[in-house]
């Protein structure tokens, strides 16, 4: 494995925001043993009463180290369950660490597919409780909320924002994340697909609000498969492969050797 270290563009002090030191991080999942995993076999476990077999383990990642800097907008590519998503969770501080550490210089906030809005509630209860739940005061809430359902473009063909969450479409759902997540300039920002669920002008949209959240303050980080997403918003770009990092580099260099298949 190679790994280098990218230059950013941004940055001039390079002042660090992330540094992940040699982490491994180990899933432990319960009931997953050696026994065999169909309905019938379940239910004998449950009619005998025996415990379900052993624990078994899922090494995610292995021993990944990088250093991101204030700036930086860094993209994470790699195949179908490579451990994007488990860096990211990781970095967030949702996940622990088996081994290794990762050190962060503010508030990392994870914006995704799973960020935690509620379902039975309205598009307007969720704005507010997320933007509360960011820390703004009430009047803050109230200065954003329309500029917030704007750049989500929920209400762009009817007054979906008073429709609970469950009836909207998981673009919907995902751009609304998005808005709030983005109304708000973040120390680190760490994005989970969410740019490839949008329409055109939403991603667009996306994009340009990213550059001024870079610029405003922090680093983020974006794991998408949509390589154009990547060129477009990220100057730097990690490449990780089953657990381990593949190459870290100018974002033109590593994608387009992961487009080749060319593994450094
Ligand atoms: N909650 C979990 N419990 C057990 N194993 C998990 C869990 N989440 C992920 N994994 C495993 O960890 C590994 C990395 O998964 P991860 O979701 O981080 O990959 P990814 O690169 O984000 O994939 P994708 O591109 O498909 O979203 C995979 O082998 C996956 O099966």
């Amino acid at each position: 494995m190679i790994k280098r270290d990218a230059v950013p563009a941004v940055s001039v002090a390079r002042e660090p925001t992330v540094v992940v030191d040699d982490v491994h991080i180990v899933y432990r999942v319960h009931g997953a043993g050696s026994g065999k995993g169909s309905a019938t076999s379940a239910m004998s476990r449950i009619l005998s009463r025996k415990r379900g077999a052993g624990v078994r383990e899922v090494h995610a990642v292995k021993g990944i180290s990088f250093t991101a800097y204030k700036g930086e907008a860094i993209g994470l590519i790699g195949s179908n369950g490579s451990g994007k998503s488990t860096m990211l969770a990781a970095i967030a501080g949702l996940l622990p660490t088996e081994k290794g550490g990762i050190y962060t210089n503010g508030q990392p906030s994870l914006l995704g597919v799973n960020a935690a809005l509620m379902n039975e509630l309205t598009g307007e209860r969720n704005v507010i409780l997320g933007c509360l739940a960011m820390g703004m005061t009430p009047a803050q809430v109230k200065e954003r909320y329309q500029e917030i359902v704007d750049f989500s473009g929920i209400n762009d063909k009817g007054d979906f924002i008073s429709l609970p969450m469950r009836t909207y479409s998981s673009g919907m759902g995902a751009r609304l994340r998005f808005s709030i997540a983005a109304a708000k300039t973040h120390d680190v920002l760490l994005i989970d697909e969410a740019l490839a669920t949008g329409d055109q002008a939403f991603q667009q949209r996306s994009k340009r609000r990213i550059d001024e959240l870079r610029g405003s303050a922090g680093t983020v980080f974006l794991v998408s498969h949509d390589n154009n997403s990547i060129r477009e918003v990220c100057e730097r770009t990690i490449w990780i492969e089953a657990g381990e990092l593949v190459m870290d580099g100018p974002t033109d260099e590593v994608v387009g050797r992961y487009e080749r298949g060319e593994r450094p």
